[in-house]
Parts: structure tokens; C-alpha cells; sequence
């Protein structure tokens, strides 16, 4: 662990069944071997360790009941784990100071959840606005960033609209205007785009990446969708009945598996969206030609023009000097394999 996570979990667990309570006074090796011998609880989180990183566009993956929710309730205080430490820059969720826990919900972080909970009774503005009112700031102020952030979501012109009124892709936007408005420094989002269909889902995302770039908040984002995750993540964690087996970026997560669990997980990714051009070259040839590709470009972005390339293109690092090569075969292997799995 370095000192540098913004959100960090230290053996965490979230056990759920009768008696619990119990595991509370015991040594942490006395706790671990009474959850592995208890039959009826069921460990919805166990010895979770990880850090998410300022900045970072972190995403949480596994198979239904793997543990993302309750990860991400815990990050966010709305649950509690059972045994570990949880710390948010700096500041232990464990027994925090039940005021300090909802000053830090009010400000630091926020949640985007699938099914928007947007206000029915309330116009886009006023559910903009909302969490600003529950903090006491005056009208004037709230409706001033809120219509700002109307713009900035591509609402513009359906400030008084109902959610009713709105398509879902609207009303999502909706809610991240809503979870923007604190400006919190941390944004959970758990699954928001998967009630949307295809194409808005799609635009969601740039919106996101858009919002990111500028912003520069710290997300965590729950998804079942590789190529959300792939689009959207620096690094991606793999759940699996509690655990997680993996935190890698997507590259490495395809290219060394921890397991067969990930691998079988990860087979269906595109791998040409994946793998860097530096993880497929061969050596620098003489029979190379052409302007260079970087090493550091997807496959995926190079393939057509190296497909139109008689010979094989030569590769060049960050400084230009030329690191290896890439041909066609390489290009058609790297686009097809896994697709067919
Ligand atoms: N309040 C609760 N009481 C008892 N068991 C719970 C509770 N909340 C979650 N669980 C169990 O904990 C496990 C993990 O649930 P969780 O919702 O975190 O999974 P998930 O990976 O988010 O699943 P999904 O992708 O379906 O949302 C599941 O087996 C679930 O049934």
C-alpha cells in the first residue's frame, strides 16, 4: 500500500448472516477462522485489499453477486464492513463520526446509480439543484450552477422540464448533472448507462470521458460491459465470489491472466482495442517501410493501414527511434484471436 490512494481498502470483509456482531471483539486471524468454519453466513467481501489512485478512472467487474455493489456501498458508507479498514484520503470510514460520514457524502463523494432516482414531483433544474438545497444554499446560487451544469450535460432549453418528459438517456444525464453539482472529488457510478439502449449508452460514455478530462474527478465505476470498461478504465478489478483476483489495465488483464477465472472472463475483450502495438511488433526489419507507427498505439487504431502495407511498417518508441516492426499476419492474428472463443 503507498500513501497515495484516495480511497483504500485493507482487508476488508462484509459477512452477511445471523450473529456477525460477534466477529466484532475477535483478533483478525480468530475472525478469518470463524467465518471459514460458520456455515450459514455468506461472505459478500472477503480480505479485500486495494487502492484506487487520485485521478484514477478505476473499474470493478465480476459475474453477478461477485461483491461490486457491496464494495462500492462501502466505499461509500453506506455499508459497513464487517472487519478492515477503509480509509478515503486519509480518513477512516470505521467508526467515523456519523456527522463527519454525511458531511463527507454532502461534499467529497458522490453516486450515480442505473435507475437515475431522479425526484418525479421536481423539474430537471430543482433535481439538479437538490442535493445544494439539502445543504442550505440559497436559491439564486443553486439555480445558477445548476443551469450551468444543464449546459454542460447537453440539456440546454429542458431546465423546467418533469423526468417524465425526458428519454432515459435524458434523465441519466440528469442524475450526473445531480451527482456533479457538490462537485465531489470522488464519483461512484454503479452500472448507470446499462438501462440505456445502445447508441445513447454509447454517447453516455464520451460524455463521461469528456466530463473527465476536464474535470479530473477520481471514479469508480461498476460495469458488466467490456467495451465500457475498456473505453473508459485505467485499471479494471476483477470480482469473484467476494475476492478480487485482479486489478490490472485491460492490456494485461488479456495478456497475463491471474487465472482461469480472468481469462475466461477476459476471452470475449476485442484484443486489437487492447493490445499496444509494443506487445505484438517483431523485431526491427530491414524490409520495413513507410512512415513508423508508435509502439504505444492500439492495434486496433494502426490495423487498416498496416493491412494496405505491402511490406511491414517499422515501429518507433515516444523518441522516435524505431523499436521493431509490424506486418500484416501479426495485425489479422491479433484482430481475429480470442474473437472467435
Ligand atoms: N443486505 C444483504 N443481506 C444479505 N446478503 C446480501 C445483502 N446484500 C448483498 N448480499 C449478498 O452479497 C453478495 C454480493 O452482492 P452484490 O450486490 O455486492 O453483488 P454484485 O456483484 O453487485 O451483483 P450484481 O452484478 O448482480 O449487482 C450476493 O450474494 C448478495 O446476495
Amino acid at each position: 500500500m503507498t500513501e497515495n490512494g484516495l480511497i483504500r481498502c485493507q482487508n476488508l470483509w462484509k459477512v452477511y448472516g445471523a450473529d456477525v456482531g460477534a466477529l466484532r471483539g475477535l483478533t483478525p486471524d480468530a475472525a478469518r477462522a470463524r467465518i471459514a468454519a460458520s456455515e450459514g453466513w455468506l461472505t459478500a467481501l472477503g480480505d479485500v485489499t486495494l487502492e484506487v489512485a487520485r485521478g484514477e478512472v478505476f473499474v470493478i467487474m465480476g459475474l453477478s453477486g461477485s461483491g461490486k455493489s457491496t464494495l462500492v456501498r462501502c466505499m461509500t458508507g453506506l455499508a459497513a464492513p464487517t472487519l478492515g479498514d477503509l480509509m478515503i484520503d486519509g480518513v477512516n470510514l470505521r467508526g467515523i463520526d456519523p456527522a463527519l460520514l454525511i458531511e463527507m457524502r454532502r461534499h467529497k463523494i458522490s453516486m450515480v446509480f442505473q435507475d437515475f432516482a431522479l425526484l418525479p414531483h421536481l423539474n430537471v433544474r430543482d433535481n439538479i439543484a437538490f442535493p445544494l438545497r439539502v445543504q442550505g444554499i440559497p436559491r439564486a446560487r443553486r439555480e445558477e450552477l445548476a443551469d450551468r451544469l444543464i449546459q454542460t450535460v447537453g440539456l440546454g432549453g429542458r431546465a423546467t422540464h418533469f423526468p417524465k418528459e425526458l428519454s432515459g438517456g435524458q434523465q441519466q444525464r440528469v442524475g450526473i448533472a445531480r451527482s456533479l453539482i457538490t462537485e465531489p472529488e470522488i464519483w461512484f457510478l454503479d452500472e448507470p448507462f446499462s438501462a440505456l439502449d445502445p447508441l445513447i449508452r454509447d454517447e453516455m460514455q464520451g460524455e463521461l470521458l469528456r466530463l473527465q478530462a476536464s474535470l479530473q474527478k477520481t471514479i469508480v465505476f461498476i460495469t458488466h460491459d467490456f467495451d465500457e470498461a475498456i473505453r473508459i478504465a485505467d485499471r479494471i478489478a476483477i470480482m469473484h465470489n467476494g475476492r478480487v483476483v485482479q486489478i490490472d489495465t485491460p492490456e494485461r488483464l488479456v495478456l497475463a491472466p491471474a487465472d482461469d477465472y480472468v481469462a475466461a472472463f477476459t476471452r470475449k475483450i476485442p484484443r486489437a482495442r487492447v493490445l499496444r502495438v509494443a506487445s505484438v511488433q517483431a523485431p526491427a526489419s530491414e524490409r520495413a517501410a513507410g512512415a513508423p507507427v508508435s509502439a504505444a498505439a492500439l492495434v486496433g487504431d494502426v490495423a487498416a493501414r498496416v493491412l494496405a502495407s505491402e511490406t511491414p511498417i517499422p515501429v518507433a518508441d515516444g523518441a522516435g527511434r524505431i523499436v521493431g516492426s509490424l506486418d500484416r499476419r501479426t495485425v489479422i492474428e491479433t484482430v481475429f484471436s480470442g474473437a472467435s472463443a
